[in-house]
């Protein structure tokens, strides 16, 4: 394998071939004299054939394609890969060229295939040793079989790509010379007899090709993306900038392959991104404008959550740990490591959100107005870190923005204009030259006004640099957007595992938020005082007090439990969609909460039952199933609360922020208290809308425990007409208890599945 840096040769046109009368020699049988040129145009590269008999092929969307003599091919966003055959067959001898825009020595190392069977993996004692969190301790397999090489996947978690193909999961595929092998943004290829590999993974790149979105139905459809085609090289910093409303967000969505409801194309490392995202999406970082990191852990434990999370399942301790120091290193952060995240500043905070999404080592990363509130200084900083990670630490960074002050130590900008509709893409000092402007405000103003023609134009440059001159820009076609979504191929990582980290991290959470747990404990313990307070001395052998105390023992679990939960999941709905688009299941996600819930319910439940029992001194006469009957309203109280946690989670799911959850709290407790069955009798419809609420299943368990039917009413000293609800009984108490346990189970599915739409979150 040899080198050449091709700038470095200052010149605009470059020969290759045998002849020694090339500036690159290739002395090579399967090589004519002059076999073809290259030449340099700012930071394109053309390569030719200057041979006519065809042996020429260029890698492009998941296939070799013969070149064409005399033409000039231009260089893709991404590595360039061209096969120079023998013959046309893959067993001939092959001359690969690579045309790599990184200039980083070293980059490409070779392996010589002596062995039958070549490990490749992480682990050090594979035979290629690929150092990246996202390739799997022994990630492949290349066997040297009676008919060529043959590459096995080994159950990895990030899957082998061969010529943007999957290789399905511990499934193999045939591999032959000049065969590109994708592993986890790591390339490969075989040639000759060897592997030659790219040490570390490169920033990705990406291809838009005639990407389109309309939104709304019927009369009021309207297109938010208007053929959008461009290119972004590795290793690139781009900036999406652009007018309020322009489709900055919108573009930026597409392209991380987060939106799938889009048409048109979008190529990650030449490989279709929306069609392989489960696979690729380990590869892509995102930032969204809300942090993406809980206020209430140390900056470490988010990072040590996280990497549980994102990291392979066989990444040991010691390997998280040093990725962990990595990135704070890299964002700057290492002195603020043991902090709580709540006292780390705005743009600290954001170091931190970029942090969270460096663990995986992606190589594709966005960043949705990361500056935005961030002070000029600040900003200029943050700017600065995210210029140098794009180019020491291989990653291509793009960024949606409003501020321009910085946009130099960008490598790319790319503008929106209204409606969706690309009007340049290229270096940013060349931009205002390029609108015949001196300021961004007059460009604004030009879009404004003539957004279709820089529109044109912009097309017309990119169909000349890119595409053939007759190539005409394709409509959108509507159906590709069901078709070529993919639905998700299955979360690899073990969800006991998962379940295990979540529910931890809960914990944690809950705990450490010392002045909310104070409230949620302080509540129960004055809510036992104050029935206290209104307890009459009867209660427990006159009917009209014992249900009134009853009912207000139910109504406080009621709203205690929703209380507990009704914003658990949507103030921390940022962070819950990112870790969804990655590996996280929703069901252990609920789970973990219920987990934990159970323990606040269970010292909720004993503080408020517990205090209010000992307080009134006295309780109902006879046990039917528990030991006593004082445990037998501890569980009914546990249950009540359990189940409404369980309904605060459901509507916690379905809002976005907390405002309006606790908007719902009022409604949601009114239907309590109307179908309880205590203030109105239920018959008809109002029976069957009981079914469904807490309050109902608890004023029955409760009255049937209380024997109500049993006792009298004050005024009349008669018992109270016989009211079915409380029918005492031990198989009604069980049923009864069993009816608000299932209707707990049932609030976690439907919580699972109203979060299901967490993927329709545009923002
Ligand atoms: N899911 C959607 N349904 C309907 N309209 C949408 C949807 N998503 C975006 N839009 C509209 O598309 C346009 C572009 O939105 P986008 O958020 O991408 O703009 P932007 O350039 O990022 O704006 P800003 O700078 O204000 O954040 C806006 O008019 C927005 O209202």
């Amino acid at each position: 394998m040899t080198e050449y840096d091709l700038a470095g040769m200052k010149k605009d046109r470059l020969f290759f071939g045998s002849s020694m009368q090339c500036d690159i020699v290739i002395n090579d049988p399967v090589i004519s004299e002059i076999q073809g040129k290259i030449k340099l145009v700012n930071d394109m590269v053309y390569v030719g054939d200057m041979d006519d008999s065809g042996k020429m092929y260029l890698y492009r969307d998941r296939n070799y394609h013969p070149m064409f003599a005399k033409k000039y091919y231009v260089k893709q966003p991404g590595d360039m890969f061209i096969r120079i055959a023998g013959s046309s067959s893959y067993s001939g001898k092959n001359v690969i060229l690579v045309f790599s825009s990184i200039s980083r020595n070293s980059v490409w190392s070779t392996k010589k295939l002596t062995k039958p069977q070549t490990t490749i993996g992480r682990d050090s004692r594979n035979d290629i040793v690929l150092e990246n969190p996202g390739v799997s301790r022994k990630h492949a397999l290349l066997v040297n079989s009676a008919n060529g090489y043959v590459i096995y996947d080994n159950n990895s978690v990030n899957s082998i790509y061969v010529n943007g193909e999957i290789v399905q999961r511990a499934g193999s595929m045939e591999v032959h010379d000049g065969d590109i092998i994708q592993i986890a943004g790591i390339t490969m290829f075989l040639s000759e007899n060897s592997v030659i590999y790219q040490q570390a993974a490169g920033g990705a790149s990406l291809e838009l090709h005639n990407v389109n979105k309309i939104v709304g139905k019927a009369d009021d459809r309207r297109k938010i993306l208007n053929h959008v085609f461009c290119d972004i090289g590795n290793n690139e910093f781009v900036a999406i900038i652009g007018g309020s409303g322009a489709g900055k967000t919108t573009v930026m969505n597409a392209m991380s392959g987060f939106d799938y409801d889009i048409s048109g194309k979008v190529y990650c490392n030449g490989i279709d991104l929306r069609k392989n995202f489960q696979s690729l999406k380990n590869i892509i970082g995102f930032v969204p404008q809300q942090d993406i990191i809980y206020e209430n852990l140390k900056l470490r434990r988010m990072l040590e959550y996280t990497a549980q999370l994102k990291m392979p399942p066989d990444t040991t301790k010691g390997e998280r740990d040093e990725r962990i120091q990595k990135v704070l290193q890299m964002v700057g952060l290492e002195e603020r490591a043991n902090e709580y995240i709540r006292k780390l500043s705005g743009g600290q905070k954001k170091r931190a959100s970029i942090a969270v999404e460096l663990l995986a080592d992606p190589g594709l990363f966005f960043l949705d107005e990361p500056t935005s509130g961030l002070d000029p200084d600040t900003e200029k900083s943050l700017m600065n870190t995210l210029a140098k990670l794009s180019k020491t630490e291989n990653k291509t960074i793009i960024m949606v923005t409003h501020t321009v002050q910085n946009i130099n130590l960008c490598d790319k900008v790319i503008f929106m204009g209204p409606g969706g509709k690309i009007c340049y893409c290229g270096k940013p000092d060349k931009m205002y030259e390029y609108f015949g402007k001196d300021s961004l405000v007059d460009v604004y103003s030009e879009l404004a006004s003539n957004v279709d023609m820089w529109n044109m134009k912009y097309l017309m440059l990119y169909k000349e640099q890119h595409l053939d001159k007759n190539t005409e820009i394709p409509e959108v076609n509507e159906n590709e957007k069901i078709s070529d979504m993919i639905k998700d191929s299955g979360k690899k990582t073990s969800p006991l595992k998962q379940l295990g980290v979540l529910t931890k991290r809960y914990f944690e959470l809950v705990f450490n938020d010392r002045q909310r747990l104070l409230l949620l404990l302080l509540q129960p313990f004055i809510i036992a005082l104050l029935l206290k307070v209104v307890a009459k001395k009867d209660v427990f052998k006159i009917y009209d007090s014992t249900q009134s105390i009853m009912f207000a023992l139910a109504c406080s679990g009621i709203w205690i439990g929703l209380f507990n939960t009704i914003q658990e999941v949507c103030k921390e709905r940022p962070i819950l969609k990112r870790e969804y688009m990655g590996n996280l299941r929703l069901w252990t996600y609920i789970l973990s909460k219920y987990i934990v819930q159970a323990v606040v319910c269970f010292m909720q439940t004993t503080i408020l039952t517990g205090l209010f029992l000992v307080l009134m001194k006295h309780a109902p006469k006879k046990e039917q199933v528990l030991p006593t009957p004082q445990l037998e309203i501890w569980l009914t109280i546990f249950l009540t609360i359990y189940a409404s946690a369980a309904l605060g989670l459901i509507v916690s799911s379905c809002v976005r922020n907390s405002d309006r959850a606790m908007a719902l709290a009022p409604f949601v407790l009114i239907i309590q208290l109307l179908f309880s069955g205590v203030l109105f009798e239920l018959k008809g419809a109002a029976d069957k809308i009981s079914y469904i609420t807490v309050s109902r299943w608890s004023m029955e368990c409760l009255g049937n425990i209380t024997n109500l039917n049993k006792l009298n009413m004050k005024v009349t000293g008669m018992p109270h007409e016989h009211n079915d609800l409380y029918n005492r009984g031990a198989s009604h108490l069980t049923n009864t208890w069993l009816i608000l346990f299932l209707m707990m189970a049932v609030c976690g599915v439907i919580s699972v599945i109203v979060l299901r739409n967490l993927k329709k979150d545009t923002r």
